[in-house]
């Protein structure tokens, strides 16, 4: 026996990240390794790193220093094949005002030659409980309707990297279940997930892993097990500060 524990080699492998906007270190020195089947939380209080991290990941933002793979591929010379592998949902924006759900799937889908896409996309919809508003422009959605749509657009093409930033924000009970679902069938058919967000009971229930990031550096990665209820709660607390 090897000391090594997964014989797989990691679908996200992070090493040294750092991300500087000017003056602003937004992430420093951030290590981070996750697998095929696995789903890990990106905990930590606003700007502690999380959505830069993810931005990063998905091949949008380049890093300032480090090396970051993703599926193999290097985010910072491969990065229009790192978009290619990964669904991407972004904490704001991403949604056309004047396009509607059924023609941002559609749209998806042309850009990445998905053949036959149409079923899966009407069952995403179904799912999210957007189906009765397929064809009205996003303009006008709630912003709990803007994120079951961003979720459901990650999830279009069966990635290898799900990464979702804030799915659950603002969001009513029937879309987090809709959201676990697209979490859990993304791990058994051997995606990586990541999800960052505030709702630490519900980043627990989606996830096995929680990467407790603060001034954007990682100051614990624990099982999602120790984070759960109210002993849960403290311990997180207690990574705060
Ligand atoms: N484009 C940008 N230009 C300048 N500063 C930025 C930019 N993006 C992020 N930052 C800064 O980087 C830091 C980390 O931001 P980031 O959005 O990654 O944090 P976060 O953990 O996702 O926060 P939140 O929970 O509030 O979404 C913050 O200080 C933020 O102001």
């Amino acid at each position: 026996m090897t000391e090594q524990t997964h014989v797989a080699a990691p679908l996200v492998e992070v090493r040294g990240l750092h991300v500087r906007f000017g003056e602003v270190e937004a992430v420093n020195g951030i290590d981070l390794e996750a697998y095929a089947g696995q789903a890990t939380a990106l905990l930590g209080r606003n700007g502690a790193g999380k959505s830069t991290t993810m931005r990063v990941l998905a091949g949008v933002v380049p890093p300032t220093a480090g090396a970051v793979t993703v599926a193999g591929h290097d985010v910072r010379t491969e990065a229009l094949a790192v978009k290619r592998v990964v669904g991407y949902c972004p904490d704001v924006g991403g949604l056309v005002p004047r396009a509607t759900p059924w023609e941002h799937l559609q749209l998806s889908a042309r850009l990445r030659r998905l053949p036959e896409w149409e079923t899966r996309a009407r069952d995403l919809l179904e799912k999210f409980e957007l189906g009765d508003v397929a064809h009205r422009v996003t303009a006008g959605f709630s912003h709990g309707m803007g994120r079951r749509l961003s979720v459901a657009l990650a999830a279009l093409h069966e990635p290898d990297v799900l990464l979702l930033d804030e799915p659950f924000d603002g969001v009513d009970p029937i879309g987090v279940e809709a959201t676990m679902d697209v979490i859990a069938d993304a791990r058994a058919r051997g995606a990586c997930v990541l999800v960052s967000t505030h709702l630490r009971e519900l980043a627990v229930q989606a996830c096995g892993h929680v990467l407790v990031l603060r001034g954007g550096a990682r100051v614990a990665t624990v099982d999602a097990l120790e984070m759960t209820g109210e002993e849960g709660a403290r311990a997180y607390r207690g990574l705060l500060d």
